[in-house]
């Protein structure tokens, strides 16, 4: 034992000595072809542990010296300030490493719902990904959340149980979760050695190596027969011949485990526990061997550009010296720094001034960049997460030139640009928003700006303006989004400012059918515009839609020019921004145009100037209805605290859907009125003595009865 320990020490020495020696400006010259790349992500529910094991394959590729601890605040991963204090990932840092011949971009993913838009920004640039459990709670509601989403993306993934040493832990509950709330087939490569703490180690099923980290530490009717194990002694080449053949069926296996991983067909489930350093190398090994290289992904749109550039930028951050950085995906091409770049979405082209390697907060320069990386840029100034970036205006067109092609003779609903860019990021629809004010009007610049970096880095973010105060609204995804930009507005741009109540962001829609007429007769120079519109609006039952579904009546369709259409679409959307009880968005309604005149002058402004103000006519006239956002909320508790915990949530205009068992635990599944929320965290912090967690998701939004609605609108005094 004491030998082993000294000779830990004597290896750990050894690392820090090679780790001290490292010269990083000697990575960029390592090319890696394209089939020793992995673009990877960590994807797991919150505190699974996706922060302690990046750190620790960092410490075991041999980019980090020491190992470092989120509990002490001190992990490479996790820089942002706020990070560290709360010690939960917020943004997603991308790291680049070595592990054995392979380069490993891996991107930490935030486990937070909160934060969920960043795990699906993540996960497009992907090519396969880890999915860490808890190994005492097997999967968990986030775990479900972000599995959906790679299901989405297609992203091959592995498992690993972290966790092994915890009370509790249970390999075979875990697997058996996975198995039925994943519908997936895990295949099990490693058990482990011992459970809680008496986890020692694993053993590879594949290869039956036992893997323990040592803690710093007469008739001849063939019934009768001998089995006996096969030594070298007793038959030399047969030994070896059987050696050989072992090695070829293995070899076959994990090509059969690579195909279903790739294939999605299957997950390959590996264990450990990153906090006690056991069971990372083979987590790293797995990775490699299993997970797909950039070019065995496949998407629709690299045909078109042959093998000019097209790149992702896929993250957004700032810096006060550089300016914005900006973390690209290169699917195609090859970047240099001090080159001209062309952005799709925004029609401009950017120089791009200096490329980086992103090793945590510390950047490499490198010189060249092919596709299947992970790079940071310095220089482009308009890019914001989710643009394509391609090499010149020239090689769009040319690309979409190659799309129309492709599409035939069918008609496109998107512009051919539009097809090339790369799929966009499903941007949930935020639920709370507040104001949002400077220490003084001196200070307002300065918050617009630094609200408008917060908005390239977090398209989740949303800031408007309130036509009536002239405040400026902060809408997000979460109490804890918008106390995380509060505060950050306060630590990177030195303003303090002061944020209004959190409110809810309700929806309106109608009750019944309406109709209204509108004229708008107006002379402006020597023109006279004059439009008259009638409509029909009507509740749309069914799935939930957001933007109104519009018809028009068949009189109207025949005579319409083309050009008219947009400017009556436009009207109609614009009266949809704003309801006319409360000013919430509106949603769920059907639209006809049953008759329009429109006098040859008129310009389009003053059509859908008519066309809205009819339409918020016949809305006011429909019944609106107030909709609130209904939460799925998921509690993991002790039976102890299990009464208090539903007691609580009766007062909540909770509903409960189910209570499950998870180990000692119990499980609430409940559908909660997003209003009845707030500072719901402290309260089940003391109802529960810090022992229960939950979360929170957006499941949809349900009418207020007519007593809640006539409450809310006595509160904003409007009754
Ligand atoms: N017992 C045990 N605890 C662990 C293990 N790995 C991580 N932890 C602890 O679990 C907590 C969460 O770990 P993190 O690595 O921050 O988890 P995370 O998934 O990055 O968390 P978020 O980014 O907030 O979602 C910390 O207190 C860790 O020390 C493990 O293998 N065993």
């Amino acid at each position: 034992m004491h030998f082993w320990k000294k000779k830990m020490r004597v290896i750990r020495n050894l690392i820090q000595q090679s780790c001290s020696q490292r010269n990083y400006s000697s990575l960029p010259g390592n090319v890696f072809a394209l089939c020793r790349i992995r673009n990877i992500g960590i994807m797991a529910h919150i505190d699974a542990g996706k922060t302690t094991t990046t750190e620790r394959m960092l410490y075991y590729s041999g980019y980090i010296r020491t190992l470092g601890d989120v509990d002490d605040g001190d992990t490479v991963t996790d820089f942002m300030v706020q990070e560290r204090e709360r010690g939960i990932t917020i943004q997603s840092a991308a790291v680049t490493f070595d592990w054995k011949d392979y380069r490993i971009n891996l991107v930490d993913t935030p486990g937070h719902v909160d934060f969920t838009v960043e795990v699906e920004r993540c996960l497009r640039v992907l090519d396969g990904a880890v999915a860490v459990f808890d190994a005492s709670a097997g999967v968990e509601a986030q775990t479900l959340t972000v599995w959906r989403q790679a299901d989405k993306h297609q992203i091959p993934r592995i498992c690993f149980l972290n966790k092994m040493d915890k009370n509790g832990a249970s390999f075979t509950y875990a697997v058996e979760s996975i198995k039925q709330k994943l519908k997936t087939k895990p295949l099990l490569l490693q058990l482990p050695i011992g459970e809680a703490k008496n986890f020692r180690g694993l053993v590879d099923v594949v290869t039956k190596e036992r893997i323990v980290w040592k803690s710093t530490s007469g008739l001849d009717d063939g019934k009768i027969f001998e089995q006996k194990p096969l030594l070298e002694a007793d038959d030399p080449s047969l030994f070896q011949e059987v050696q050989d053949a072992r090695n070829t069926l293995i070899e076959q296996l994990q090509s059969a485990i690579r195909r279903v991983t790739l294939a999605q067909k299957a997950v390959p489930v590996l264990c450990g526990s990153a906090l006690k350093n056991k069971g990372v190398q083979p987590l790293l090994d797995a990775i490699t061997a299993y997970l797909p290289a950039p070019n065995e992904r496949s998407y629709e749109f690299l045909k078109w550009y042959n093998d000019d550039l097209c790149a992702l930028a896929f993250k957004v951050l700032h810096d006060k010296c550089r300016g914005p950085l900006v973390f690209i995906r290169i699917y195609s091409g090859s970047v240099k720094p001090q080159s001209a770049v062309y952005n799709i979405n925004r029609s401009c082209t950017e120089r791009m001034s200096r490329l980086l390697l992103p090793f945590a907060d510390q950047q490499i320069e490198i010189p060249s960049l092919m596709a299947g990386n992970i790079a940071l840029t310095v220089g482009l100034k308009q890019s914001a997460t989710g643009d394509t970036i391609v090499s010149s205006k020239a090689s769009a067109v040319a690309a979409a030139c190659r799309a129309g092609r492709d599409a035939g003779g069918e008609r496109r609903r998107t512009s051919e640009v539009e097809s090339l860019l790369l799929a966009g990021v499903e941007i949930p629809e935020p639920v709370f928003f507040c104001t949002i004010e400077p220490p003084s009007m001196a200070k307002q610049q300065d918050l617009d700006n630094a609200l408008n970096c917060l908005q390239r880095e977090d398209p989740s973010l949303k800031v408007k303006l309130d036509p009536d105060t002239g405040q400026t609204i902060l809408c997000g995804m979460g109490e804890l989004h918008i106390e995380i930009i509060h505060d950050r507005i306060k630590r990177e741009y030195g303003i303090e400012t002061y944020l209004g109540p959190l409110q809810i962001a309700y929806r309106e829609t109608i009750l019944n059918a309406a109709q209204a007429t509108d004229t708008l007769d107006k002379t402006v120079g020597d023109k006279r515009h004059f439009v008259t519109a009638e409509l029909e609006v009507r509740p749309r039952s069914g799935e939930r839609v957001t933007t109104p579904v519009i018809e028009y009546a068949e009189n109207v369709i025949e005579l319409l020019p083309k050009e008219l259409q947009g400017a009556i679409e436009n009207g109609i959307a614009n009266s949809c921004i704003q309801g006319p009880l409360l000013g919430f968005p509106v949603q769920d309604i059907e639209v006809t145009v049953q008759s329009l005149t429109v006098h040859p002058d008129t310009s389009h402004t003053m059509i859908s100037a008519c066309v809205s103000r009819c339409m918020q006519k016949a809305l006011k006239k429909a019944s609106i209805q107030i909709l609130e956002p209904l939460m799925n909320l998921e509690i993991t508790v002790s039976e102890d605290h299990l009464s208090a915990a539903l007691a609580d949530l009766a007062q909540r205009r909770g509903s409960i859907q189910e209570i499950q068992s998870r180990q000692d635990n119990r499980v609430v599944v409940a559908a909660v009125p997003l209003a009845e929320t707030m500072g719901y965290s402290t309260v089940l912090r003391s109802l529960t003595s810090g022992s229960a967690t939950f979360t929170l998701e957006l499941a949809s939004y349900q009418a207020l009865n007519s007593h809640e609605q006539s409450a809310l609108l006595q509160r904003r005094g409007l009754v």
